[in-house]
């Protein structure tokens, strides 16, 4: 098993990826392994209660208790505080980033209670609604047609969408309707729509940009509010994500890359976090395309 830290020079990054990829990823599948049962002995005590079952997408894919958001409960009822969400740790602060798993119909409004109480200033959506006819995420915000829809009394309006080659870029104006007095606020909405589910882009250039213009709509915030990240699990593609903005994060700091570490510590609050050995080949080939363009490049 060995450390929880594994850092790696930039200036030893590129020789490094190519030794853990010799024989076929040898390496790579090795230090994947060793991520394997981290996390795994603690407990998902609410997540399995009878009243919450429904409000998970995926019978293995549960909140852990010390990490998992909570809702302000409802008249003390047993499972109102109850969402799949977990608080990841990110560059900027240990709750930088909530993954969460795609909204269902049933936990539309429960999802934008916790946008609107965690004070979220954006939502990263990492998933199509339908892939390959299977339904991965219930669409829980208004389309242009519609413009304004009404979730657990709190109204979303879209107020504009951009379209880019492989994302959506959104602004919802949020405005609780029981909480009068209380001004309206804005989360944006970044939908990025090329990955494909337990998979990786086509290339690594797409994410790197979504990336950047992630940080660039929604810089570090210096209240700390999280910024939910969610795919339809909320482990694979948002663990992916999340380790990749703490990454490019790093690169101006000259200080060593730890991504063993990065994904060690994710899943020591949610499960699964970077699904899949490609996903985690993947971060560092997305490292390396950012470290290769770096010097004809600004900032990160
Ligand atoms: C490999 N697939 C899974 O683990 C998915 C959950 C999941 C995880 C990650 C992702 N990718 S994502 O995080 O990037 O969205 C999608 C779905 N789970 C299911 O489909 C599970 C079955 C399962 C698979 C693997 C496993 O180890 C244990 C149980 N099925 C399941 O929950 O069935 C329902 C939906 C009918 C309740």
């Amino acid at each position: 098993m060995g450390s929880i830290s594994r850092p790696v020079h930039a200036t030893d990054f590129a020789e490094h990826v190519r030794l853990m990829s010799a024989d076929s990823d040898f390496r790579f599948s090795e230090e994947y392994e060793d991520l394997k049962q981290v996390g795994r002995s603690q407990t998902c005590i609410s997540a399995d209660l009878p009243v919450n079952r429904a409000k998970n997408r995926f019978t293995n894919i549960l909140p852990y208790d010390h990490s998992r958001v909570k809702l302000v409960p409802v008249d003390d009822e047993d499972g109102t505080d109850y969402i799949n969400a977990s608080y990841i740790p990110g560059f900027n602060s240990p709750r930088e980033f909530i993954a969460a798993q795609g909204p269902l119909p049933s936990t539309r409004d429960h999802f934008w209670r916790m946008v609107w109480e965690q004070q979220c200033p954006a939502v990263v959506a990492l998933t199509k609604c339908v892939e390959k006819g299977r339904d991965k995420c219930h669409q829980y915000w208004p389309d242009r047609s519609e413009l304004s829809l009404t979730y657990a009394d709190i109204e979303v309006t879209m107020m504009n969408e951009t379209t880019y080659d492989e994302f959506v870029v959104r602004e919802f104006r949020l405005t609780h309707l029981s909480e009068a007095g209380t001004p309206s606020r804005t989360v944006k909405h970044l939908h990025y729509m090329s990955w494909p589910d337990f998979g990786v882009p086509e290339k690594a250039s797409g994410l790197v940009h979504f990336a950047r213009v992630f940080r660039q709509k929604v810089p570090p915030s210096k209240t700390c509010k999280p910024t939910v990240v969610h795919c339809s699990a909320g482990v694979g593609r948002s663990g992916t994500f999340i380790a990749l903005d703490r990454l490019m994060q790093t690169i101006p700091t000259a200080e060593p890359f730890d991504i063993f570490g990065i994904v060690y510590g994710m899943r020591k609050e949610r499960v699964c976090m970077v699904q899949t050995e490609q996903q985690y080949i993947f971060i560092h080939h997305c490292l390396l395309y950012v470290l290769e363009g770096r010097e004809n490049d600004t900032g990160y």
